[in-house]
C-alpha cells in the first residue's frame, strides 16, 4: 500500500525531528560533560559500586546489584563515601580521566621500585569479614628522641622499618633512656592494656639482638626487595647478622620516601577514626612493649573486598606496598586480585597457625587480655604462690553456686571478671574455639604446638545469616540489641511443655521442666508460627541456639582431648556478651566446675595479627626469630617451626 503526499512529507518531518532531536541531546550531554565533569564522574562511580558488589564474594553474589529485592539497603560502610572523595580529590590533582581506569597509574609487585610499607600489615580475610592490623610505632617514642637526640619523627620511622628494627630501636633507646622507659608507657591506653613489664629483655635476647650494634647497625627489612646482601657484616658478638648494612649506604631519600609513604598511610588511617565502630575498632588499639609501637585494629566485610581494594587503588597505597602477610581463606581466594589489580602480593600465612601466634602474643602482651564471667557474688580468692589455683578454687566455687534451675536467671546477674592470673607454664594444654563464620576447634599443646582436631558448620555465619533472613536487619549490632530484649520461651519448647511442669518422670531423666527442650520447638504447636512473636524473640532464640550448640561441641571435645580451659575467640562473640555469658555457664555446668571458659579482648583479631608476626618473624616464646623470606617454603618451613614435641600432661583420667 503506498503511502500519501501529506502521509509521506509528516513521516519526513518525524525523522528529521528525531534526528535533530538526538542531535542536541548528544551536544547537550558533551557539553554537560565539559562543565560538569564531576556528574559523569558520579554516574561512573555509580555503576562501579554496583560492579563491585557483583564481583565480590562469590558466594554472596547478588546478581541484580547488591541485596535481594524487598531488603532494605542499609549504607553501613563508609567505602562508597570515602572512595568517592578521594577518587575526587585524586582525579582533580593529577588531571586524569577516571572515565577510563587504565588512566590509573597501575604498578605490579615486580617492577615497583618505590619504598614498601607493607611489613606494617597483617590481614585476615575470612568469609564473613576481613581483619586487618597495622603496627604504628610509639608515638612516645618519637618524642623521647625529638627532645633528646633532635631527631624528626620521619627520621625516626627509618629506624623502624620493620617490626624487628622496632624492637632493635627500641632496646638502644631503652639502654639510654632506661628511667623514663616505664614512665612514659603508663596511661597511654590505660592499664588493661598496659603490656606486661619486664619481658622486654627476655624477648630481645631472643632475639639475638645487640645491644651495641643498634645504634650504628640497620636491619634491613628484606620484603621490600631492597636487600644489598653484598654488604654483610659480622658483628661484634660474633653473630652474623643477615641484612644488615651500613645507615650511610641507605640513600637519604629512600629514608624520606618510606617515611612519606607511612606517614600517608598513617594520617589516612586516622581519618577513618571517624568512623566509629563501622571500620576501625579504636577501645582495641594497644601499645606494645615488646615492640614499642601500637597495634590498631579494622574491619570490613569480606564482600565489600572490592570495594577495599579500590580504595587502596585511588590512595595510591599500593604504589608503596610489595607484599601483604595474610591469612584466612581469603588470603588464597583474593590473592590473584590483589597481584593483578593492585601488584600487591599475599604472602599466605597458615590459618590456625596465624590464629594461635597471635593470641598468644597478645595474651603475653596484655594484661587483662583474658576474662570470663562468674556469678554476681563469685569473690575471687586471696592470691597464693601458684596463680593458678586461684582458678581451681574459685571454679568449684561458682559450681556450687550453679544449680541448674538458675542457669538462665543467673546470666543476667553474671561479672566479667579477669583471668590473667593464669602462670604460663599452666596454659597447656588448652582448647581453642574460633567461631567465625564456621567454627574450628584447635588443641593447643604449646607455644608451637597446635592441630586443628574438630570443628562445627554452625557458627557465626549460620546465626548472622539467619537473622538476616527472619529480622531484615542489616546491622550485627542491631541484631544484638533486639536479641537482649527479646524472650527465648516464646519460640524454644521448654522441657515442661512436653512433660508437664509437675512431671515426677523428670528426675529419672535428670532433666528439670523449665529448661529448653528444643529450640524453636514451641513455633510447631502453632497454627501460625509467627502469631505473637517478635523479631527480638527470634533473635535471642537463635543466638541462644547456636551459642548452646557451640558450647557442648567445645565441651565435649575439651573432655575428649583432656583439657581443662577453653578459650572461645572470633568476631561472632564481639559485643556479644549474651553468648559469652552462656558459654561461660554451660562449660562450668556441663563440666561440673572442672573446666573454664575464657575470652579475650581482641577475639576477632588474632589471624591479623598472627599474619603480621610470623609474616615478620617475630615469636614470643623465645625461641630465635625467622623472617619468612628466609623460608624455602613459607608454608612448609612455618608448620615445621610449629611442631614442637611437648607431651601434655594429663589433667584429668577420663571416665
Ligand atoms: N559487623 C559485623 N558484620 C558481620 N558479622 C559480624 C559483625 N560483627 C560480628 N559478626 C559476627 O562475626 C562472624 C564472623 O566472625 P569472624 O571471626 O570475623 O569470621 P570470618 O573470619 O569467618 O569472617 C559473623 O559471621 C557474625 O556472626
Ligand atoms: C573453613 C573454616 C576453617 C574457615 O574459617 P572461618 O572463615 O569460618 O573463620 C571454618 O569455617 C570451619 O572450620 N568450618 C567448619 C568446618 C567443619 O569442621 O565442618
Amino acid at each position: 500500500m503506498g503511502m500519501h503526499s501529506w502521509q509521506k512529507s509528516e513521516f519526513t518531518f518525524f525523522v528529521a525531528g528525531l534526528l535533530s532531536a538526538s542531535v542536541v541531546w548528544s551536544l547537550g550531554l558533551a557539553a554537560r560533560r565539559i562543565l560538569f565533569p564531576r556528574k559523569s564522574l558520579q554516574h561512573k562511580l555509580d555503576v562501579d559500586d554496583a560492579s563491585d558488589e557483583e564481583c565480590s564474594s562469590g558466594d554472596r553474589d547478588y546478581p541484580d546489584n547488591n541485596f535481594p529485592k524487598g531488603e532494605k539497603e542499609l549504607v553501613r560502610w563508609p567505602w562508597d563515601k570515602l572512595r568517592k572523595s578521594v577518587m575526587y580529590a585524586s582525579a582533580s590533582l593529577r588531571n586524569i580521566n577516571l572515565g577510563d581506569d587504565s588512566d590509573i597509574s597501575m604498578a605490579t609487585a615486580k617492577n615497583k621500585t618505590g619504598p614498601c610499607i607493607g611489613e606494617i600489615f597483617g590481614l585476615d580475610v575470612g568469609g564473613t569479614l576481613t581483619k586487618f592490623v597495622y603496627f604504628e610505632q610509639g608515638i612516645e617514642e618519637h618524642k623521647r628522641h625529638a627532645a633528646h637526640e633532635g631527631l624528626h619523627r620521619r627520621e625516626h620511622y627509618n629506624i623502624a622499618a620493620s617490626a624487628l628494627e622496632v624492637l632493635q630501636a627500641r632496646r638502644s633507646s631503652f639502654a639510654v633512656h632506661k628511667t623514663d622507659s616505664n614512665a612514659d608507657l603508663q596511661g597511654l591506653w590505660g592499664l588493661r592494656q598496659e603490656s606486661v613489664p619486664d619481658r622486654l629483655d627476655e624477648f630481645a635476647s631472643s632475639c639475638n639482638l645487640n645491644l651495641k650494634s643498634a645504634s650504628s647497625e640497620r636491619v634491613v627489612g628484606e620484603i621490600c626487595g631492597k636487600v644489598d646482601l653484598s654488604h654483610q657484616k659480622v658483628q661484634s658478638s660474633g653473630m652474623p647478622m643477615k641484612r644488615t648494612r651500613s645507615m650511610i649506604i641507605l640513600t637519604k631519600s629512600m629514608e624520606v620516601e618510606h617515611a612519606e609513604a607511612l606517614d600517608n598511610f598513617y594520617s589516612f588511617a586516622r581519618r577513618l577514626d571517624g568512623y566509629e565502630t563501622a571500620l576501625k575498632d579504636k577501645h582495641l588499639s594497644y601499645y606494645s612493649r615488646f615492640l614499642n609501637g601500637t597495634f590498631h585494629f579494622f574491619r570490613f566485610e569480606t564482600r565489600r573486598m572490592h570495594h577495599a581494594m579500590n580504595l587502596i587503588r585511588f590512595n595510591d597505597f599500593h604504589l608503596n606496598i610489595k607484599e601483604i602477610g595474610a591469612t584466612g581463606g581469603g588470603a588464597h581466594k583474593y590473592a590473584n586480585d590483589w597481584e593483578r589489580e593492585l601488584g600487591i602480593v599475599l604472602t599466605k600465612q597458615d590459618e590456625m597457625d596465624s590464629l594461635v601466634a597471635g593470641m598468644q602474643f597478645v595474651m603475653t602482651d596484655i594484661l587483662g587480655e583474658c576474662f570470663t564471667f562468674k556469678p554476681s557474688d563469685w569473690t575471687p580468692q586471696p592470691s597464693q604462690d601458684q596463680d593458678h589455683h586461684v582458678m581451681d578454687r574459685s571454679l568449684s566455687e561458682s559450681h556450687q553456686k550453679l544449680r541448674k534451675d538458675e542457669f538462665d536467671s543467673q546470666e543476667s546477674a553474671a561479672t566479667n571478671v579477669k583471668r590473667d592470673n593464669v602462670i604460663p607454664s599452666d596454659l597447656y594444654p588448652y582448647l581453642l574455639v574460633s567461631i567465625g563464620t564456621g567454627v574450628s576447634i584447635l588443641r593447643v599443646d604449646g607455644p608451637r604446638k597446635h592441630e586443628r582436631i574438630s570443628g562445627s558448620t554452625i557458627g557465626g555465619g549460620t546465626y548472622w545469616g539467619l537473622c538476616r533472613l527472619l529480622t531484615g536487619s542489616d546491622s550485627f549490632k542491631d541484631i544484638l540489641d533486639l536479641a537482649s530484649k527479646g524472650d527465648s520461651s516464646k519460640v524454644d519448647m521448654m522441657v515442661g511443655d512436653i512433660y508437664g511442669k509437675e512431671s515426677k518422670a523428670l528426675e529419672k531423666i535428670g532433666l528439670s521442666s523449665d529448661i529448653v527442650a528444643s529450640s524453636f520447638g514451641k513455633l510447631v504447636a502453632n497454627q501460625n508460627p509467627s502469631r505473637g512473636i517478635k523479631e527480638e524473640d527470634l533473635a535471642r532464640a537463635l543466638l541462644l541456639m547456636v551459642t548452646n550448640n557451640i558450647g557442648q561441641v567445645a565441651h565435649l571435645n575439651a573432655k575428649l582431648h583432656q583439657t581443662r580451659r577453653i578459650y572461645f575467640i572470633g568476631t561472632f562473640l564481639q559485643h556479644n556478651v549474651i553468648s559469652q555469658q552462656r558459654l561461660a555457664y554451660s562449660i562450668d555446668y556441663w563440666s561440673q566446675g572442672t573446666m573454664e571458659a575464657q575470652f579475650l579482648e581482641h577475639e576477632g583479631y588474632f589471624g591479623a595479627l598472627g599474619a603480621f608476626l610470623l609474616n615478620q618473624g617475630i615469636e614470643h616464646d623465645g625461641s630465635p626469630q625467622v623472617n619468612s623470606n628466609d623460608r624455602e617454603d613459607g608454608a612448609k618451613q612455618s608448620r615445621k617451626r610449629w611442631t614442637n614435641p611437648v607431651v601434655p600432661k594429663p589433667l584429668f583420667s577420663p571416665e
